[in-house]
């Protein structure tokens, strides 16, 4: 008998084959990103125009394969333009990301694996372009200082972490919860000149700290990897923002709604916080098309509802100075 690949008694029977895949995989490219050597190197292009880098193409040659046999019926991954079909008898359909935060692969910065399971339909655009709500499970895996697994089944978030010693992830907790304490917000502010006002408004009122309408100092943090933000976002508590800009093709922001957007907003809202593209449910939302992109604000359920707020102020108020913004106080 071979040894589990992941503690699987919180995990429902019929997923249990594609999650000991989807664990295994996980276990490899750590390895693979542990042991270095010459992953960041430009490959080619994706689908969707972003440069690939090795171990981007490595990843997703990992996680097809072992999922492969596993009763998957459609794969989407952010590294091939159309879906894959699998297994025709397959039951499940998988979107994945299977390497995210691809710029940070050369500076040993934390980087992931995003997925998100639906139940297969006879063509892959049935399987995936619906609402984000239908997921029957998502996770994400952290290539960290520590590697761990957060998954979610509609009934709270798990935490897993993998054995140094061996390759087999374990649960750590059964109900992680998003603390709601953290004044601490994550956006790439190089940005800011490209934002839209409300966005604009609600960070400069984070940045006026003490002195400003929130009398509330702010903490920042941007680390470029969806999937390291979303961990201390899960573990601290805080906001991430995504916000659409006026860069040219950055009209929906930059991340992708079926394998990023959805998956994370399934373990945010199931963790206690709120996912919006800014002011709408992400779950109540679908991608159109596979790799479709979506502003995307997540985290504590306050401050989410906070930033939908300044999307419903009248224009003269966002454009004040922050000072007059008195409905805001923290
Ligand atoms: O470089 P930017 O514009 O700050 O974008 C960073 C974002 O892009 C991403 O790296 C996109 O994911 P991929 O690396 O999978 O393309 C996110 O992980 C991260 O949040
Ligand atoms: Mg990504
Ligand atoms: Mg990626």
């Amino acid at each position: 008998m071979t040894a589990e690949t992941i503690e699987t008694k919180a995990i429902p029977d019929d997923l249990r084959p594609v999650l000991r895949a989807i664990a295994a995989a996980g276990a490899r490219l750590a390895q693979v990103i542990r042991r270095g050597g010459d992953l960041a190197s430009p490959v080619g292009t994706n689908a969707d125009g972003d440069g690939q880098k090795a171990l981007d193409v490595i990843a997703d040659d990992l996680f097809r394969q072992a999922l492969s046999g596993t009763g998957v019926r459609w794969l989407a991954s952010e590294e091939q333009e159309q879906a894959v079909a699998l297994d025709p008898n397959g039951r499940l359909a998988i979107a994945i990301d299977p390497l995210d935060g691809s710029s940070n692969i050369d500076t040993n910065v934390s980087i992931g694996t995003i997925f998100s399971i639906y139940p297969a339909e006879t063509t892959a655009e049935a399987s995936f372009l619906r609402p984000a709500r239908q997921q029957i499970g998502a996770g994400y895996i952290i290539y960290g200082p520590r590697c761990a697994m957060m998954l979610t089944f509609g009934s709270g978030v798990q935490h897993y972490a993998l054995d140094p010693e061996g390759d087999s992830f374990q649960l750590v907790a059964s109900h992680q919860q998003l603390p709601d304490c953290a004044f601490e917000f994550a956006i790439n502010v190089s940005n800011y000149r490209h934002w839209p006002q409300p966005i604009r408004a609600y960070i400069d009122d984070c940045l006026a700290g003490n002195d400003g309408p929130r009398e509330q100092n702010f903490n920042m943090r941007w680390v470029a990897s969806l999937v390291a933000e979303t961990h201390r976002i899960l573990v601290r508590g805080g906001v991430f923002l995504y916000p659409s800009d006026a860069r040219n093709g950055y009209q929906n922001g930059r991340l992708r709604m079926l394998y990023e957007c959805a998956p994370i907003a399934f373990l945010i809202e199931q963790a206690g916080g709120r996912a919006t593209d800014g002011l709408r449910p992400i779950l109540d939302q679908g991608a159109g098309t596979l790799h479709q992109r979506t502003p995307f604000v997540f985290g504590s359920a306050e401050k989410v509802d906070r930033i939908a707020t300044y999307h419903e102020l009248p224009a003269t108020e966002v454009s004040a100075l922050f000072g007059h913004r008195g409905l805001f106080r923290a």
